[in-house]
C-alpha cells in the first residue's frame, strides 16, 4: 500500500492507519478493506477480527488486511486497542527500513459492515492530517434500510457528552472517527466495549484538543427492532451509561 508522502498533495511522510474492528463481518469485511485501502494517505490497514465464529479473518486478510485475531470475544473497544496495539509494532518493525520518519500520523477507526461506501472516509482524516483537528467523527446520512431503534442509546450519550463537556453531538455513538495520536493518548485506556465512541469524545475533548463531526456519505447494517436488535441496544445503553459515570456524570443532576 502506498504511504503518505507518494500521493499529490500529501504531508511528506505522514500516514494513515486504519483499524477496523469486526465480529461476524465475513460477508461486508472485504469490500470495506478494498474501499479503505483506496483512501489517499492509508498506509495500513489491520482488521481485528473480536472472537468471530464465521470466515471474517480469512476474508479480510485475503481482501490485503493485516489481521489479528481475539480467540474469544471481547467487545469493540478492546478490538480497537489490539488493532492499535498491531499498528505500532508494525510501525516499529518499519523504522528506519521502509519508512524512516515512521509512525501513523493520525489512526482511522472503521467498522466492518460499511462496504464501498468506506471510500468515502477521506473527509474524516484531512482535518487531523493538516492539524485543524485532533479527532473527527463522520455523521451518516438517511440510511437506505430502516431500524428499530427509539433514540434512548443516543439520547444518553448525547446529553451525558453535552453535560461533561458543553459539547452537543449530532451523531455521538458514530464509530467513524479519525483521531491524531496525541488524542488517542488522552483517551486510553479506552472505554470497555460500546462505551468507546461516548468517552473518547468527552476525553478529548477534556484534554482541551479539538473535535469536529463531518458529514460523511456512509451506509451501514442498521440494528433491527427484533429482540436481537432490543438486546445489543441494552448491551450499548449499559456501556455508554457507565463511561459516562466514570466521568463523572450523574443521571439525577439534570441540566
Ligand atoms: O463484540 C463486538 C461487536 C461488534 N464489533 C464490530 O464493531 C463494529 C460496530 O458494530 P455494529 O454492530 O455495526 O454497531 P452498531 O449497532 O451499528 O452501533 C453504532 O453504535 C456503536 C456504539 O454503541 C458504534 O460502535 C458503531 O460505530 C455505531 O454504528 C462492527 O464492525 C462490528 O463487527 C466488534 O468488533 N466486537
Ligand atoms: O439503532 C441505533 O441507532 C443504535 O442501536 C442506538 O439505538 P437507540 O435508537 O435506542 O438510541
Amino acid at each position: 500500500m502506498p504511504a503518505m508522502g507518494d500521493l499529490p498533495g500529501a504531508v511528506p511522510g505522514a500516514t494513515v492507519a486504519a483499524v477496523v474492528p469486526c465480529k461476524d463481518e465475513a460477508d461486508r469485511i472485504a469490500a470495506t478493506v478494498r474501499a479503505v485501502a483506496s483512501l489517499p494517505g492509508v498506509a495500513r490497514v489491520v482488521v481485528v477480527d473480536d472472537g468471530s465464529s464465521d470466515d471474517t479473518a480469512r476474508v479480510a486478510r485475503e481482501a490485503g488486511a493485516d489481521v489479528v485475531r481475539h480467540e474469544r470475544n471481547r467487545g469493540k473497544a478492546a478490538a480497537l486497542e489490539t488493532g492499535v496495539r498491531r499498528v505500532r509494532e508494525l510501525d516499529a518493525a518499519d523504522a528506519g527500513r521502509v519508512r524512516p520518519a515512521a509512525g501513523a500520523a493520525a489512526l482511522l477507526f472503521v467498522d466492518g459492515d460499511l462496504q464501498e461506501t468506506a471510500a468515502n472516509l477521506g473527509v474524516l482524516t484531512t482535518p487531523v492530517l493538516d492539524g485543524t483537528a485532533d479527532m473527527t467523527i463522520a455523521t451518516l446520512p438517511a440510511q437506505l434500510t430502516t431500524g428499530g431503534g427509539r433514540g434512548l442509546v443516543v439520547n444518553l450519550a448525547r446529553d451525558g457528552i453535552r453535560r461533561l463537556t458543553g459539547f452537543t453531538a449530532v451523531q455521538p455513538l458514530s464509530g467513524m472517527r479519525c483521531l491524531s495520536p496525541r488524542a488517542f493518548e488522552s483517551a486510553t485506556p479506552l472505554a470497555r466495549g460500546w462505551g468507546v465512541e461516548t468517552a473518547l469524545t468527552v476525553d478529548v475533548l477534556r484534554a482541551g484538543l479539538t473535535v469536529v463531526e463531518v458529514p460523511c456519505e456512509l451506509q451501514h447494517r442498521v440494528s433491527g427492532s427484533d429482540w436481537r436488535g432490543q438486546l445489543h441496544r441494552a448491551g450499548q445503553y449499559r456501556d455508554v451509561w457507565l463511561a459516562l459515570v466514570r466521568r463523572g456524570w450523574r443521571p439525577w443532576h439534570r441540566g
